[in-house]
């Protein structure tokens, strides 16, 4: 953990935000690299051989029965259910605001110019499930691509030690509405998503989040297939005023850290005494916790406290990271909304803590990570649609802009462009 001032240390704070920014390990994209290939080449075969290395299960199947999803519903509690329908029903609501409708604009000579929307056709959603079951990411991919009318949902997410996916995880395939399941994770799951295997037929987009290694495939194989975003290692930045309360401070940067050894919780405040007050809420609230082995590795190695001159200064700094997630907890938060530029999701006063966006409050827990925040949105419905341009002419309409198109293809010596249009010339 780094104690840092802003202005006086800026030097190292720009170094430190680039270097999370520029974010790739060539040691793990090699191993990647080295994944994604095999899988390429060998399909089931190579998904058998890493499950037995990294998640240490040999698998005799990948797909997910349905004997396996109506066991599941009998080993979850019904609390659970009811949860989890509630969370659905909001995250839904949330979602079914984004959609948008094709649209067509005619004018006076009958000519026709406009956008067609279609689903995406088939999508594979990463599930997390690495160092623990991830059923909120789920809902929160399976729910929009539905929303946006997308043909088949498939879902990929690691088996544990005895080479079952977790019941809660598989309730959830089920309650958001996927079609198919598959028991492997990491970058071999991405490959097979893009390349197919033997049981796993290709998709055209995968979403989803996931750790450094799923990452860093997702980025490898953007252009073969589509990706949502880089939805990686789980961020906070917290900035903080005097009247914030230090203990929730505490608890609100532990909640990420206790993702990922690589998750990264950044506190920002003018307040020195604030900062005293959080270091010694971190070190209690820690002691604890059963994930305690992972706060402290993402707090130690990732975690940064920076002492900004005033609120606006600190706002500096969540332009300047663009963190995944942005709690602000100051007197009047409202206030500062117009000067927020970069973060994934902004969350506002002592009552919005980041678990609320990760369950239950409607809008999406995949996020863009490693300041890629200020070029990336949330996952939302737009994830799961595209777009076709639309033009008809009617004959009066051609004969009017003709002229204009033959000359701009002459300007740029195409010949074929101008004779293409010029044949039809008063016909
Ligand atoms: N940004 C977001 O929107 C968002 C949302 C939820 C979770 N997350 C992040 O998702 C991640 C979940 O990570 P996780 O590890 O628990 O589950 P995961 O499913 O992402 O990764 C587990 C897989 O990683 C692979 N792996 C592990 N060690 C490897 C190695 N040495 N070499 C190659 N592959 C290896 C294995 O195949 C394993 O199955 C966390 O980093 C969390 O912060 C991000
Ligand atoms: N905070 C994560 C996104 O970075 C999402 C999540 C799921 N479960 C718990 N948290
Ligand atoms: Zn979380």
């Amino acid at each position: 953990m780094e104690i840092l001032r802003y202005p006086e240390n800026k030097d190292r704070i720009k170094e430190i935000a680039k270097k999370r920014a520029d974010f790739i390990d060539e040691d793990k994209l090699k191993s990647v690299q080295e994944i994604v290939n095999r899988v390429k080449v060998r399909g089931d075969e190579a998904l058998f051989e890493y499950t037995r290395k990294f998640d240490r299960v040999n698998l005799k199947k990948l797909r997910v029965s349905e004997k396996e999803i109506e066991e599941a519903y009998q080993s979850v509690d019904k609390g659970f259910l009811q949860d989890l329908k509630q969370a659905i029903n909001n995250i839904g609501d949330y979602h079914r605001k984004q959609l948008k409708e094709s649209w067509f604009s005619h004018d006076r000579k009958g000519n026709i110019m406009g956008q067609l929307i279609n689903p995406v056709q088939r999508v594979g959603a990463y599930v997390p499930g690495g160092r623990a079951p991830y059923p909120s990411s789920v809902i929160m991919t399976v729910i929009p691509a539905r929303v946006a009318g997308v043909d088949e949902v498939v879902v990929v997410t690691p088996p544990d030690k005895e080479g079952k996916v977790n019941s809660y995880t598989l309730v959830a395939t089920r309650e958001a509405g996927a079609d198919e399941i598959y028991r492997v994770g990491g970058a071999q799951a991405v490959a097979a998503l893009t390349y197919g295997t033997e049981s796993i037929k290709p998709v055209e987009k995968i979403v989803g989040p996931g750790n450094i290694y799923v990452t860093l495939a997702k980025k490898m194989v953007s252009g073969i297939v589509g990706i949502d975003m880089l939805a990686g290692p789980s961020e906070i930045m917290i900035l903080a005023d005097e009247t914030a309360e230090p203990e929730y401070i505490a608890a609100d940067l532990l909640s990420q850290a206790e993702h990922d050894p690589l998750a990264a919780p950044v506190f920002v405040t003018p307040d020195w005494k604030l900062v005293e007050e959080v270091i010694s809420h971190l070190e209690n609230q820690m002691k604890d916790q059963p994930r305690r082995e992972t706060m402290a590795k993402s707090w130690e190695n990732q975690g940064l406290i920076i002492i900004v001159e005033d609120i606006k200064t600190g706002l500096e700094m969540v332009n300047l990271f663009g963190p995944e997630h942005f709690e602000l907890m100051v007197e009047d938060p409202f206030k500062y909304l117009p000067d927020i530029k970069n973060a994934g999701a902004i969350f506002l006063g002592k009552y919005s803590p980041e678990p609320l966006g990760d369950y239950v409050a409607g809008p999406n827990h995949v996020l863009p990570t490693g300041g890629t925040a200020r070029f990336s949105s949330p996952l939302s419905v737009d994830d799961f649609i595209k777009k076709s341009s639309l033009i008809f002419y009617s004959r009066e309409g051609f004969n009017e802009v003709a002229g204009g198109a033959i000359s701009l293809a002459q300007k740029e010596g195409f010949n074929g462009h101008a004779s293409s249009v010029s044949i039809r010339l008063g016909r």
